[in-house]
């Protein structure tokens, strides 16, 4: 096997297009550094679980789908317990830091943490960090212990507190270092584990016996590589209330309209990063949506094949209709200049509510054709959708997490992001979650299905309309036996 390395990419190569991107470990600038068998061994729970411990050259593929001749692919290292830990339970000092925005099963995973910690591995100095990667340096922490999670996966929103901005590396490692911290759990999204990357690299440099490690949040489910974001699947169901509510509304009354508006937002600085999957798949799992507006699925109102057509054809058909959009659809046309947007503490853009805009839109619009009243009501449940407990089955996938994560750190590894990839737990190098972020892909066949599920127009472009247009009236070559009528309806069709 080839191996190739640099601080934060550890590739190895296998047999038959075999590639392992593996993660850091702290022995690789640390040598000598002594292991002790893993307290789990002598524990009756888990020596009576026959291969409980995960076999070191166990990994996971990250493509399931595959062809014959194909190359084996990128692999993942498989989480799990180890035989040899690099930790004694005395020795560690750990903490636990939330930062960015709220997500359900925040507390889900920081209970399990620390129940992780203590019950498996005997650890009992654990802190807190309150208030996001600022509280390392200005605040104060908290100290953790099973007692004190004991309930805290009942309640929505984090007991640590969190924030957006206040990132400083040198502080942040400083606080480290001079608390005695050496493993460093930090749960957070796309902006946090960027940051986690460079704490990682810091505390590489200076040479410190410190497991640093990110487990990804984010209701907006735009983290590459992962199956999906833990709390996505509570935020989808809490979504399906509002949805439910604003079609009770509509189809109560002569042509209602429902509009609800749910989170998934532009998230880079400099442009076009998105992420609609809230709403589609809220939509996908309602069945009462008529219409669903994403970011990356550009839509218009007006003309031929525009929104406003739909809804006055959806509503001659059913009387009502309901309308999902993510909050970051739709905003090219509502500014000229996303650059001038302002800005969060992050550096997230900051957007005007387009759910608003839309629906006095499309009231303007109706309220100028006689004869056509329509009844909209707008709903914004945003932050309900977030701010909840996580449901049973993230709660289950929030433990998997931690105590990925706790094994993880126990066994030397560090610069991770623990995941779950194609149902299996894994640790993941930081560069491949920080490299890009997922957002939903309109040639992919689960758009297709919501498209098929609603039956709404793909909003074509009116560019595209006209030179459809001008090619169906331009003198064409029949194919035997067709006649002209038959084209373009071929035309329509595939329109
Ligand atoms: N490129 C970066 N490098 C270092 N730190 C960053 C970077 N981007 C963001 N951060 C820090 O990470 C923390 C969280 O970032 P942000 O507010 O963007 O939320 P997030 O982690 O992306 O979560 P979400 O967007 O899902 O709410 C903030 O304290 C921010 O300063
Ligand atoms: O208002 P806040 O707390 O900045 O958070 C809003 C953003 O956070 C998220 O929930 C997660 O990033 C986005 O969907 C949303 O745009
Ligand atoms: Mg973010």
């Amino acid at each position: 096997m080839a191996v190739s390395s640099d601080s934060q990419m550890k590739i190895v190569n296998g047999d038959a297009g075999y590639v392992l991107e593996d993660v850091p470990h702290l022995t690789d600038y640390i040598p000598d550094l002594p292991t002790y068998p893993n307290p789990l061994r002598s524990n009756p729970a888990y020596s009576v679980v026959k291969q409980y411990f995960v076999h070191v050259d166990d990994t996971v593929p990250q493509k399931v789908v595959v062809h014959k001749d194909g190359p084996r692919g990128i692999h993942f290292r498989r989480a799990g317990p180890r035989q040899k830990v690099y930790f004694e339970s005395d020795e560690v000092h750990a903490c636990i830091v939330t930062c960015g925005g709220l997500c359900p099963g925040l507390n889900t995973v920081i209970r399990e943490i620390v129940c992780g910690l203590y019950n498996m591995y005997g650890v009992n100095k654990i802190l807190g960090i309150d208030g996001g990667y600022r509280g390392f340096y200005s605040k104060n922490t908290v100290t953790l212990t099973p007692k004190v999670v004991n309930d805290i996966h009942k309640r929505g929103g984090t007991i640590l507190g969190t924030s957006r901005g206040g990132y400083d590396t040198s502080k942040i490692v400083d606080s480290i270092e001079d608390r005695g911290i050496n493993q460093v759990y930090i749960i957070g999204g796309d902006g946090t584990q960027k940051g986690v990357a460079v704490i990682f690299e810091e505390i590489r440099r200076r040479g410190l016996k410190v497991a640093v490690l990110g487990i990804p949040k984010t209701i907006d489910n735009d983290i590459p590589v992962i199956d999906k974001s833990f709390g996505f699947d509570t935020a989808v169901e809490e979504a399906q209330r509002a949805i439910n509510a604003a079609h009770v509304e509509a189809e109560s009354i002569e042509n209602g309209i429902g509009v609800v508006k749910l989170m998934g937002r532009i998230r880079a600085l400099h442009g076009v990063l998105l992420a609609g999957f809230i709403a589609m798949y809220a939509t996908l799992a309602s069945r009462d949506v008529d219409c669903c507006l994403i970011p990356e699925s550009p839509f218009y109102l007006e003309g031929k094949g525009g929104l406003f057509e739909f809804i006055e054809k959806r509503l001659k058909e059913n009387g009502h209709m309901v309308i999902v959009i993510a909050e970051g659809a739709g905003q090219e046309l509502l500014s000229e200049s996303l650059e001038s947007m302002k800005q969060d503490a992050s550096g997230n853009k900051l957007l005007p509510d387009v759910g608003l805009w839309l629906s006095q839109r499309i009231k303007d619009h109706f309220s100028k054709q006689r004869n056509f009243a329509i009844n909209l009501k707008y709903i914004d449940p945003t932050y309900m959708i977030r701010a909840i407990p996580s449901n049973a089955s993230d709660n289950v996938y929030c433990t998997l997490l931690a105590q990925s994560a706790v094994h993880g750190a126990m066994a030397g590894y560090t610069g991770f992001t623990s995941g779950l990839v194609n149902g299996r737990q894994t640790y993941i190098p930081f560069h491949r979650i920080t490299e890009r972020q997922n957002k939903v892909v309109i040639t992919d066949r689960m758009w297709a299905r919501l498209l098929s599920s609603t039956n709404q127009p793909s909003f074509p472009n009116p560019k595209e309309l006209a030179e459809a247009k001008k090619e169906s009236e331009a003198p064409t070559q029949l194919l035997d036996g067709e006649n002209k009528e038959d084209q373009s309806v071929k035309k329509t069709f595939l329109a």
